[in-house]
């Protein structure tokens, strides 16, 4: 049997990916050194604790499971930390992920999904944004992964590595049976900032800037359920074992939704209080990032399906109680 290589498996979008593709009956081995990741999330046998850098475990990997395709998830990805330290951001994420290419390449492997961003357009110039706008990112977070995605299509070029490079908008979301969730420390993220409020483990919730160039003055975002990603995931392996060419593909949902309309869905669907402050404007936040979602429906077929606020909340929402308990 051949297997699929996650790297990154134990982290929030990561495990859920995992599980969505075992459920498809599909043998998962997940590599991850644990750093931000969670174990227990980790819902495969096959887990290895290592470096995505380390190419002689990627060979022992991939022989042994006799790998086909991987999924990269494995990164650092706090956009204000990469503003603060621009170089660990490079190593961790360009260097590291072009020597995983490598060890994957050298292997034999030539299927690759890679987790991108939205942060690769930095100021977008259009929106809802198309994959074809400029990308100038803003952050070094940005940059990391628009080198990769470059770095990928000289593979092609070299090697006939087929990638898929999905540029994730905004994460948010649990499983539907509150098992798996985004568990991040320090969490920086608003939907799982805004539920803490809601629990009373923080005393307010800081909104960043109320005077951007938006209907109500808060930033706007096009938040996406990890169920949504896992199967924007699926569909990508399924798009590269089909045959279908390289590229790169927005994954959201074209719908954008303001902090303030994060704030007030929350509090009517948890009941709850959800004291905010208004705070300085956070560096380097665009006013608007949605995404035009036509390319990946017309090529992957997909299209959101759990994305809704109320879908979307309302998992967090279970997820984060269940914790609290
Ligand atoms: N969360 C979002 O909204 C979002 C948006 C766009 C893109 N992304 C990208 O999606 C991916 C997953 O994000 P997430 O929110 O699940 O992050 P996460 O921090 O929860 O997961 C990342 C996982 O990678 C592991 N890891 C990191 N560096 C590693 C290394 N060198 N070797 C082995 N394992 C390593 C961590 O331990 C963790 O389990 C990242 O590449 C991120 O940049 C996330
Ligand atoms: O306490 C908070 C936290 C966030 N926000 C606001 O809420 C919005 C969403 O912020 P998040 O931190 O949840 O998400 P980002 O849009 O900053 O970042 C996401 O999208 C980026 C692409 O631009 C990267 O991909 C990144 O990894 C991913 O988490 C932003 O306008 C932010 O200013 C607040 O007002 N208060």
């Amino acid at each position: 049997m051949t297997a699929i290589l996650v790297t990154g498996g134990a982290g929030y979008i990561g495990s859920h990916t995992v599980r969505h593709l075992m459920e498809q009956g599909h043998e998962v081995v997940v590599l991850d050194n644990l750093q931000t990741g969670h174990r227990g999330a980790v819902l495969t046998p096959h887990f290895y604790e290592g470096d995505i850098s380390d190419a002689a475990l990627i060979t022992e990997i991939v022989k042994k499971h006799r790998i086909t395709a991987a999924v990269h998830f494995a990164a650092l990805s706090l956009v204000g930390e990469s503003m603060k330290f621009p170089t660990k951001y490079l190593e961790a994420n360009t260097v590291k992920s072009q020597l995983f290419v490598h060890a994957l390449v050298d292997n034999g492997v030539k299927q690759l999904v890679f987790s991108s961003t939205a942060a690769v357009y930095g100021l977008p110039t259009q929106v809802p944004i198309p994959e074809d706008s400029p990308t100038h990112p803003i952050n070094p977070y940005g940059l990391s992964k628009l080198f990769i995605e470059q770095y990928l299509q000289m593979m092609d070029t070299l090697h006939g590595l087929k990638w898929v490079a999905l540029r994730y908008f905004n994460a948010a979301g649990a499983s539907e049976d509150a098992r798996i969730g985004e568990a991040h420390d320090p969490e920086t993220h608003l939907i799982p900032l805004v539920l803490q409020t809601a629990l009373g483990q923080r005393e307010s919730l800081s909104i960043f800037g109320n005077d951007y160039n938006t209907p109500d003055g808060t930033c706007v975002r096009d938040y996406i359920h990890v169920r949504d990603l896992a199967d924007a995931h699926a569909r990508a392996l399924q798009a590269l074992e089909n045959g279908k060419p390289s590229g790169s593909y927005n994954v959201g949902t074209g719908q954008g939704y303001s902090v303030l309309e994060i704030v007030e869905a929350a509090r009517r669907i948890t009941g709850r209080e959800i004291p905010t402050i208004l705070a300085p404007r956070r560096e380097g936040d665009p006013d608007v990032l949605v995404a035009q979602v036509d390319k990946i429906a017309a090529d992957l077929g997909f299209t959101a399906k759990h994305s809704d606020l109320e879908t979307l909340i309302t998992s967090a929402w279970n997820w984060h109680s269940q914790l609290s308990c």
